[in-house]
């Protein structure tokens, strides 16, 4: 059987919780940065370790069948990949920003103005849906230090926290895109089997993490009203307890509404609620 290569970032924002998934799902491998291959043992996979920049075009390309990346990168490239799935980290937004003293106040004010960037292909496009010339400066790191330096006017750069943003006197302009990282295919995999069967793990870990496994108590006379409480449930399991008139219930919960859910449940009589994590939903 031909073994599926699945390219990763080596080190960065998405290694760790790149290696994490790809462990939880049950995948065995030593985290060798160094040699930057590491075979699966127990899947026929091997895993490449690489800067992110590279993924999208050795995917593209088949040097690797799959590529684990942020949306933006594949934007900026401009490759041909199989969106395969997103993967709820390192969610982040491109921006352009602004000196906080900028006489910009509107799209149009960009105009023949130099804005530094590392996504030089995501702000073109902007620029040219909205009508706008403006100096497009590629810089490969540290962009929020140059409009300090007076290399550019604006910047167009990843922003989370804003943290980065506010520490170099800037502030958030206009929204671009919002990114995730993302597992990528390329369009002509043979091992259609394999794949899937790897897709199926990930997204049994990924709604794992969506929900919590809860075990309460509650007396009989308010099951029905804690029941209601779990619409999205099929059919919570209800087990006996030592105490004649007491029941204890056990369902899952949707991170999402969890907080919302645990008082109701509360105010319906529940007691000893018990919350724990899930490792895999397998549907
Ligand atoms: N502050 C952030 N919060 C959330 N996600 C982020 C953040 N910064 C970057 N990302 C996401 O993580 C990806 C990798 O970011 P990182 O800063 O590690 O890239 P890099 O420095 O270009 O790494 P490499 O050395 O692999 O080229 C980005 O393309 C983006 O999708
Ligand atoms: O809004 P914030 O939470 O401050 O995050 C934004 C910063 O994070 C990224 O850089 P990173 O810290 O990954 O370093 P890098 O420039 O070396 O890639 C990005 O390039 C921004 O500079
Ligand atoms: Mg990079």
């Amino acid at each position: 059987m031909k073994t599926l290569k699945i390219a990763i970032q080596k080190s960065g924002r998405l290694n760790e919780k790149s290696v994490e998934l790809l462990k939880n799902c049950g995948l065995n491998f030593e985290n060798y940065k160094s040699s930057l291959i590491s075979p699966v043992s127990n899947f026929p996979l091997e895993i490449l370790f690489l800067r992110d920049d590279d993924i999208p075009e050795y995917v593209q390309d088949g040097i690797a069948d799959l590529g684990i990346v942020g949306e933006n990168m594949i934007e900026e490239t401009e490759v041909d990949v199989d969106y395969l799935q997103r993967l709820g980290f390192g969610k982040c937004t491109l921006k352009i920003a602004i000196p906080n003293n900028s006489p910009v106040e509107t799209l149009a004010d960009l105009g023949g103005k130099a804005i530094a960037t590392s996504y030089p292909a995501i702000l073109e496009k902007f620029l040219v849906k909205n009508n706008i010339k403006a100096d497009v400066r590629m810089i490969s790191g540290s962009v929020e230090i140059s409009p300090g330096l007076g290399l550019s006017d604006a910047i167009f750069d990843i922003v989370s926290t804003g943290g980065t943003l506010k520490s170099n006197g800037l502030k958030p302009f206009a929204d671009v895109m919002s990114s995730e990282a993302i597992l990528i295919g390329n369009k002509n995999i043979e091992n259609k089997d394999l794949i899937e069967e790897l897709i199926a793990r990930i997204q049994s870990v990924l709604r794992a993490k969506e929900t919590k496994y809860v075990v309460l108590n509650v007396s009989k006379a308010n099951l029905q009203q804690v029941i209601d409480l779990l619409p999205g449930v099929k059919s919570p399991s209800v087990v006996p307890l030592a105490e004649p008139d007491w029941v204890a219930v056990h369902t899952v919960i949707p991170e999402r509404d969890f907080w919302d859910k645990i008082s109701k449940l509360k105010q319906a009589g529940a007691q000893g609620i018990v919350v724990m994590p899930i490792e895999k939903i397998i549907v």
